[in-house]
């Protein structure tokens, strides 16, 4: 999206652990694509890939809830991996950061507190137990206390961090998985949430665009967006997770069982915790990490939307993708993800 929004852009540099073989096919165009392969927990790697760009928008992260990683891992992957780009920056000298941090920063909280259509200033008691979002937390912390610090060179760094809700859209893995799972059932799905709970969700595209135009606005309106964060949201209808992921699925021949879960809440975190347990259980041997766990389950059950124009107020955003247009290209990619 850069290379198509952004007509000022001279070198785009993508600095992974694993990069992805459709970068080559980003090189065929008049600015520079530069592939780094590199992980985020080494500084040296970090400030070699940072040093002389203008802008840095660190989206890297692992995100884990279902217990693939170890909670170092993801401290060292996310808050040390953080720290090691503001620290880059700030020795090389470039002054504008964007963050990709997370819904989850704020909730839902261990209380399970609804989080009912609120903005960046709704009071809420952003309170942590699962080590993905205290970790996303802490890397925001890091990102938004760094504005202001002197870089080389002496002038102020200028940081930011967008909070994404639920992303859906092209390469979402576990909406493949629930296409999956439900082919394996009989083209069916069974209802595990209550339609009620509203779950924000947000298109890729339009996470996409709002990094695009914050990278772009953050030099000009230095002032205003400085140490400020940003809630990524479009015309993504408010339904249940199970109820928004059936406009993909539904489409593709899917049906969802039950107009109330089939099964009671008190089953579900008892087979959630026999998941979390068989996975503690099996780990010495191999992997078991299943959707349903303990936190997922509380996730999914909690209502966390937001209802905000701080973006379009301080930067101009309107989403790039309409709904209907994010729904089309999720569906002709959920369909085209299994041939
Ligand atoms: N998926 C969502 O619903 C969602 C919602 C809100 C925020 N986010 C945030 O968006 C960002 C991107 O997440 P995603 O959902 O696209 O997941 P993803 O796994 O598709 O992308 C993460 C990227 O980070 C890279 N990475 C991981 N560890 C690294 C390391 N040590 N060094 C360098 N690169 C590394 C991965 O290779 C991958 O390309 C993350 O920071 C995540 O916390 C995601
Ligand atoms: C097994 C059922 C109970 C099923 O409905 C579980 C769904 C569950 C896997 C997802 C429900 C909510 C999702 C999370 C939410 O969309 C926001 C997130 C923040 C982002 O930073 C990372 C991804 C995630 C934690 C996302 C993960 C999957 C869910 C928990």
């Amino acid at each position: 999206m850069l290379l198509e929004q952004e007509p000022r852009l001279r070198e785009l540099r993508v600095f992974d652990l694993h990069l992805s073989s459709w970068l080559e096919e980003l090189k065929t165009g008049p600015v520079q694509v530069t592939p780094i392969q590199g992980d985020v927990t080494q500084a040296h790697q970090v400030a070699a890939a940072v040093s002389g760009a203008h802008v840095v928008i660190h989206t890297a992260g692992l995100v884990d809830v279902f217990g693939r990683a170890s909670p170092e891992t993801i401290y060292k992957v996310n808050v040390q991996g953080t720290q090691n780009v503001i620290e880059a920056c700030v020795q090389t000298g470039t002054r504008f950061l964007v963050y990709t941090s997370s819904m989850e920063v704020v909730g839902p909280n261990v209380k399970g507190q609804p989080f009912y259509r609120g903005n960046e200033d709704t009071p809420y008691e952003a309170l942590h137990k699962h080590p993905y979002p205290q970790s996303k937390a802490q890397a925001e912390r890091l990102v938004l206390q760094a504005n202001g610090r002197k870089v080389q060179g002496g002038l102020p760094l200028v940081t930011c961090a967008l909070r994404p809700t639920g992303i859906y859209g092209e390469g979402h893995q576990i909406m493949r998985d629930f296409y999956l799972q439900g082919l394996r059932l009989g083209s069916r799905l069974f209802r595990a949430i209550p339609a009620s709970v509203e779950h924000g969700r947000v298109y890729v595209g339009n996470v996409a665009w709002m990094h695009v135009l914050v990278a772009r606005e953050l030099e000009p309106r230095a002032e205003l967006m400085g140490g400020q964060v940003y809630f990524c949201y479009d015309k993504s209808p408010y339904k249940s997770y199970e109820d928004f992921n059936m406009e993909f699925l539904g489409p593709c021949g899917l049906r969802l069982v039950g107009t109330r879960p089939l099964l009671p809440y008190w089953l579900l975190m008892l087979l959630a915790t026999l998941n979390a347990l068989l996975q503690w259980l099996l780990r010495p041997l191999l992997l078991y990490a299943p959707l349903l766990n303990p936190y997922t389950l509380a996730i999914a059950n909690t209502t966390f939307t937001v209802s905000t124009n701080k973006a379009q107020r301080h930067f101009g955003y309107e989403p790039l993708f309409s709904w209907e247009d994010s729904r089309t290209r999720t569906i002709l990619w959920v369909q085209g993800s299994t041939q």
